[in-house]
């Protein structure tokens, strides 16, 4: 047996150089079975690894009892989790493992590269073992983990491990320091493998690793865990104490049939009905459904948002509010609960805003229950922390309400269809569903035509030149668009062509994979009606046209510079061409971004 080194700590990776604290050992392979080989000096070593953390596996019905019911899934595509690395994804994208909804399995479904897989799979025989790292998308304490092979039946990964570390500013180099998490463990095929760790571990990470042996797929990777949360240094500042960036946590729901509890807690306003709370229906005389948060911090509690976006049909009748305060994740039976906000109408597809009661009181948790049932998709609590130095009374501070702490209004991107889309403009596409088709170029191309509108409403005689606008002649012009420096991608202005189509067509021969298109509709006010505002993920098959008025965001290219045929009616004067307006704040006063999983900031 060669001569053994116990090393303090072993990273994932071959070929590289570790400190053991005694001499320098370089790692020469981590085989299949974990066995660590590896030379120092010239002389070949075995490198035994430290005791693994120990871990209990529990069962799906067992995990709302255990300490990951109260935890979130820090991982979440939807609360900012991103895909930064991977070794492949050749049969499936590694950013499906964080999507928040659960796999799904279509069987019959092929993409270029093989079955079509609702998870992360990479190509078969690898000779060692492939990685992902999963940017999280707050930083915090891990307590848990669920590995689910759904669906993969043949093509699973057998054995995976997890490691953790903490990168405050970008994400890993190559010489991070990893943490081992979770030692290898076997995973049976389309099975949840649920993992609470036995060590309540007070460490702050930022980053996971998960590794697969040797290769295989992995449906989806949640990282259960507690938000460690950055407070603003000024203790006047009024946040969202509920926030899952701030720590909030759903501890307690009464039925959660359509869509979770901890939803309420995410950022922005979501894209569906999908990802917000929503019961069953109820069918017995006043009924009621509850949440119960404990907030990020104990606090003093000023204003109540209650947001039923999405939900038309089915929002609540009456919402109450109540507090109460106590050390535990979940207030005991006889705990005191105060009402903070009475019994309250709501109405469909809106943000409603409270002033709440008490505020000179401290609380810990906040309960919203519903009357008889329904959905709700966000509430946000406004408050300031019961710490030294925050105001104790309910009067203005130096801090007005609108500057709210970090939680920046975050909404996710959906893919582009032309139906979803048609509201805005017309998709430009290969496959589009209302293109009359003929035989052209001597038999030998399909023609497809009108794909897209293209008008200009200052034309000779028409109501726009009778209003005194200058005519318009048609612009055929290329955009070389730069692809976005940072992700969240933060929205400035919004733009609109009154009396023009505009459209955008990739050019390819360059450019990412995809590019956004954000528009929103005109209001009543002759201003962007934002609960119209949608984020669409454009790919580059795929070019877009902007119907006369509609309000857009310039286009964004993602990861590469990307140029686009674009084709307007300009009359050269400015204010007729392009109408321009700063991106509209939230009544809190907080910038939107639009959150990119597996997509990467350009350097
Ligand atoms: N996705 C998919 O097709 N996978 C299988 O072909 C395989 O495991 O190689």
């Amino acid at each position: 047996m060669p001569n053994e080194i116990i090393m303090d700590r072993r990273r994932n990776g071959d070929h590289f150089e570790r400190e053991n604290g005694v001499k320098k050992v370089k790692i020469d392979h981590i085989d299949t079975n974990g066995h660590t080989n590896g030379h120092t000096n010239g002389r070949h070593v075995s490198v035994v690894l430290p005791t693994p953390t120990t871990y209990q596996r529990i069962g799906q019905d067992d995990f709302r009892n255990s300490i990951l019911g109260t935890c979130v899934d820090l991982a979440n595509a939807a609360s900012g989790g991103q895909i930064v690395s991977f070794t492949d994804e050749f049969f499936a994208q590694a950013t499906n493992m964080i999507q928040p909804t659960p796999a799904m399995h279509c069987p019959g479904r092929f993409t270029e590269n093989g079955a079509w897989m609702d998870g992360w799979e990479t190509r078969r025989h690898n000779p060692t073992y492939d990685w992902c790292v999963v940017k999280l998308g707050f930083a915090g304490v891990i307590r848990g983990f669920d590995l689910d092979t759904s669906y993969f039946t043949g093509n699973q990964a057998p054995v995976a491990s997890v490691e953790a570390c903490r990168c405050d500013e970008g994400d890993p180099s190559n010489d991070a320091e990893w943490e081992d998490i979770l030692p290898k463990i076997e995973l049976a095929p389309n099975a949840h493998h649920i993992f609470v760790l036995a060590d309540i571990n007070e460490e702050i990470f930022t980053h996971v690793r998960l590794n697969i042996y040797p290769d295989g797929g992995i449906a989806r990777f949640r990282i259960y865990g507690q938000v460690r949360p950055i407070w603003p240094k000024d203790p006047t500042e009024v946040i969202d104490l509920a926030f899952v960036g701030n720590g909030g946590r759903a501890v307690e729901v009464s039925d959660q049939h359509y869509g979770q509890g901890s939803n309420l807690l995410l950022p922005g306003r979501g894209i569906n009905m999908g990802d917000g709370w929503e019961t069953k229906r109820s069918r017995v005389l006043n009924h009621k459904d509850w949440v119960t948060i404990r907030l990020g911090d104990k606090g003093r509690l000023r204003e109540a948002e209650i947001d039923t976006a999405h939900f038309k049909g089915n929002f609540p009748d009456y919402v109450l509010l109540e507090a109460c305060l106590c050390y535990e994740d979940l207030p005991s039976e006889n705990t005191e609960w105060v009402t903070i906000l009475d019994r309250s109408k709501v109405g469909p597809h809106k943000q409603h805003r409270f002033e709440l009661q008490s505020q000179d009181r401290l609380f810990s948790h906040v309960r919203i229950t519903i009357f008889p049932d329904g959905g709700v998709k966000r509430l946000r609590i406004f408050g300031t922390r019961g710490i030294p130095g925050a105001p104790t009374s309910a009067q203005p501070t130096s801090a007005p309400l609108t500057r709210i702490h970090s939680s920046l209004q975050v909404i996710s991107a959906v893919a582009l269809t032309a139906a979803d889309y048609a509201p805005y403009g017309q998709v430009i596409e290969s496959t589009p569903p209302t293109a009359t088709t003929t035989r052209a170029n001597q038999g030998t191309a399909q023609k497809l035509s009108n794909v897209a509108q293209v008008v200009n409403l200052r034309l000779p005689g028409s109501e726009a030149e009778s209003k005194g606008r200058q005519l318009a002649v048609p612009n055929m012009c290329i955009f070389r668009c730069e692809p976005a420096r940072e992700i969240p991608v933060k929205f400035r202005i919004l733009e609109r062509h009154l009396y023009s189509t505009q459209a955008f067509v990739p050019m390819g021969g360059e450019g990412g994979r995809a590019y956004l298109v954000a528009v929103a509709l005109n209001g009543s006010d002759d201003m962007p009606d934002m609960t119209t505002f949608r984020v669409f993920l454009a790919s580059q098959c795929q070019g877009i046209s902007y119907n006369p008025g509609v309000w857009h965001h310039p286009m964004i290219a993602l990861e590469e510079t990307t140029n686009f045929l674009c084709l307007v009616h300009e009359s050269g004067v400015a204010e007729d061409d392009c109408h321009e307006v700063p991106f509209p704040r939230d009544a809190l006063g907080r910038e939107m971004a639009v959150t990119l999983p597996g997509f990467r900031a350009s350097a």
